[in-house]
């Protein structure tokens, strides 16, 4: 967790700490020369920028970059966009300085010529209303421009902790998102992802205090990245036992076994529910199908749900698997179902001394908090917390910036997957890839972390939909990559590969940075 997601209320408390300790202005002045020399980068020499600033805050960093981008020489054009003039203090000055450096302004863009940059500085994490009036019409006129696009801090109308539009506006599309003090969590998530495109981040030079919430990153899932020691066998890599695949549904618990077998579990058996279940999968040999039920109890990891359905016979395997109160639980699919429909079953987790994870898509959320799938979504940090504090459990709620949650209140938002995992079976493969990591004797957070991680970075490269099963060859393939990029740089001491498979590394790292860090980079 080290890019922290600090909430609006954790920002405005570093804002105003800060504020009693530098000279008003200062974090404005950072903020804009970083944002100028980001787009620096972008431009050619005189190139055009035209920058929208709102009349709050966002506008002053807007005014502030546009100040030091004249002044390396390029030609700047503002607009200010929703009054005749800054409202916030910081802003005043900012547009006075602009104004003092002989800075042009204009109230509407519709007559400026093209710009190499178009800048969004409309509205900030100040933006809380669905934007309408002249904010909507210059966001209308943004998003149709063929430049480069870059919002500074969040896309003008996203919600910076949810990633939703306010009220269900759509607000700017970017290509590039400055964000400012913090990583912001609704730039990782729901439409936030889209609208903000590469996300940079500048820190201002602020020392920020540890949340509780951050991205999920090499720090967190840095040990399933180890080399496996040579003196091992597969007894010591666990074993792990998948139960579902009811009649009609056998699939899910094969794509789920194939995945924990495939990241690294020692050996894995499958329990079918179906009457009609086959004593072999051809496609995967090695795994090793039950001809009677499992002694559950007996297990590293147990994988309950993918296809199990919800009949009689399922709900009596579940409370098996809940029952075995030593042995670690992930909970899927039809499984999740099941809880939701027998609240009972939810307190028997809490007694539960090994770990369980569940694993909800957001409807599955919705069912298991009695609550509707929109309600969820419009806040999946928030959800995914309260249905870890119901049942005791660790939350992945899976979906566009999949949320990790602890019984802790500890979060993380992933940075990796993409729609290329938006079809079936890629749920099950998840539960097999933990079930995979819990077996294999990890501790839950790496398990958890660097399963989701994985899968997410898996399917990241790939623009068409990734059939399931070929996910977890591909995910299996990017985990021995890192593992000898590690190594080889470990050896080497510096400069990795340039490349490692399908996922497109920077010198110097082991996966790719979520966020691009700029100004004084403190970390
Ligand atoms: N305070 C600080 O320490 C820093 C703040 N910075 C910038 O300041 C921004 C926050 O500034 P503000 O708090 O002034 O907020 P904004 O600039 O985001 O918004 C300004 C005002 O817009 C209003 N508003 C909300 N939704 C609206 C809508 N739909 N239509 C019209 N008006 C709407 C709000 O009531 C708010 O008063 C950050 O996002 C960042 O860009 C940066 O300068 C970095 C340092
Ligand atoms: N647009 C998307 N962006 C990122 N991840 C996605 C997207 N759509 C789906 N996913 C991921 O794909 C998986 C789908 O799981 P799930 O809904 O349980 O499907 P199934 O039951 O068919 O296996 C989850 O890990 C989810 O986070
Ligand atoms: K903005």
């Amino acid at each position: 967790m080290s890019i922290s997601l600090l909430t609006l209320d954790d920002l405005r408390d570093v804002e105003r700490r800060q504020a009693s300790v530098l000279e008003s202005g200062t974090l404005m002045e950072r903020a804009g020369q970083d944002i100028a020399s980001r787009l620096e980068r972008e431009l050619p020499p005189k190139g055009r920028v035209t920058i929208l600033c709102g009349t709050g805050n966002n506008g002053g960093d807007g005014f502030t970059a546009a100040r030091c981008l004249k002044a390396r020489g390029h030609d700047v054009i503002c607009v200010l966009v929703g009054g005749d003039e800054p409202k916030a203090e910081d802003a005043k000055r900012a547009f006075a300085a602009w104004q003092a450096v002989g800075g042009k302004t204009v109230r509407e863009p519709d007559s400026l010529g093209k710009a190499d940059i178009v800048v969004d500085a409309m509205l900030g994490i100040g933006g809380d209303r669905p934007i309408r009036g002249e904010i909507l019409d210059a966001t209308i006129w943004y998003n149709v421009q063929n430049s480069l696009k870059v919002s500074i801090d969040v896309p003008t109308g996203l919600n910076a902790e949810t990633g939703n539009w306010n009220g269900r506006i759509q607000g700017c599309r970017s290509d590039m998102t400055i964000a400012l003090l913090s990583a912001h969590a609704g730039l990782f998530m729901n439409e936030g992802r889209d609208a903000a495109g590469h996300v940079c981040l500048s820190e201002l030079d602020v020392s920020i205090p540890l949340p509780l919430q951050g991205l999920i990153d090499e720090a967190d899932y840095g040990h399933i990245l180890e080399p496996r020691p040579h003196f091992c066998h597969k007894g010591t890599w666990g074993t792990a036992a998948i139960v579902g695949g009811d009649d009609g549904k056998i699939g899910a618990a094969i794509l789920a076994s194939r995945a924990a077998l495939r990241l690294g579990a020692g050996r894995v058996k499958t329990e079918f529910l179906a009457s009609d279940a086959p004593a072999v999968d051809p496609g995967c040999p090695e795994l090793m199908i039950a001809e009677s039920p499992l002694d559950l109890a007996s297990f590293s990891a147990l994988v309950v749900g993918p296809g199990m359905g919800t009949g009689e016979k399922s709900v009596k395997r579940l409370l098996d698997a809940i029952h075995c109160e030593d042995t670690p639980l992930v909970l899927d699919a039809d499984a999740l179902t099941i809880l939701a429909e027998k609240p009972e079953l939810q307190e028997e987790l809490l007694t539960r001394r090994a770990m369980t994870v569940l694993t909800p898509h957001p409807l599955e959320a919705a069912k298991l908090l009695r609550n509707k799938v929109e309600e969820v979504q419009s806040n999946r940090i928030f959800w995914a917390r309260e249905l870890a504090l119901q049942t005791g459990a660790a939350i992945v709620l899976k979906g566009t910036g999949t949320v990790v949650s602890l019984r802790s209140g500890h979060a993380w938002v992933n940075p990796t997957g993409s729609a290329a995992l938006a079809t079936a079976g890629t749920g099950d493969v998840l539960s097999g890839m933990i079930g995979s990591f819990i077996a294999q004797g990890y501790d839950l957070t790496t398990a958890v972390l660097g399963a989701v991680w994985l899968h997410g970075a898996a399917a990241q490269c790939a623009t068409m939909p990734v059939l399931a099963d070929e996910l977890s060859s591909r995910a299996a393939t990017a985990l021995g990559m890192l593992r000898r990029a590690k190594l080889r740089w470990a050896e080497a001491g510096s400069d990795p590969l340039s490349s490692v498979g399908t996922i497109a590394l920077q010198p110097g790292q082991l996966a790719p940075a979520p966020v691009e860090m700029i100004g004084k980079v403190r970390h």
